[in-house]
């Protein structure tokens, strides 16, 4: 294999081990979105977006801080508290109506 062949080889195996890290953390983040979600009355306070936007700006400086582009981390928190809403709104609906 060419050098840069071997480069990218490396590298891909790094970002397998930092998205093995990345899961698990998402693991720990949706067991306290699920706990979250239970605690709800309804589905605007599922949603929150006032906490959304605080999340998503406190990111931003957590990224600003590591070197990281804020404009990455922002979407990337948009696109998972996305999909955190959906799965919570689906456990509270089904805690509104089991069976
Ligand atoms: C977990 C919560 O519910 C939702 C999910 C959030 C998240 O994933 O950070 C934030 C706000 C809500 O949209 C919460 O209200 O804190």
């Amino acid at each position: 294999m060419t050098d840069a062949g071997n480069v990218l080889r490396d590298i891909r195996s790094r970002i397998d081990l930092l998205d093995q890290q990345i899961v698990q953390l998402l693991a720990a983040r949706e067991d306290l979105v699920r706990a979250a979600g239970r605690l709800k009355s309804d589905t605007a306070a599922v949603r929150a977006p006032d906490r959304v936007e605080q999340v998503v700006q406190r990111v931003r400086g957590l990224a600003k801080e590591a070197g990281a582009s804020p404009e990455v981390v922002d979407r990337i928190y948009r696109a998972m508290i996305s999909a955190f809403i959906d799965l919570e709104l689906a456990v509270h609906r089904a805690d509104r109506h089991p069976g």
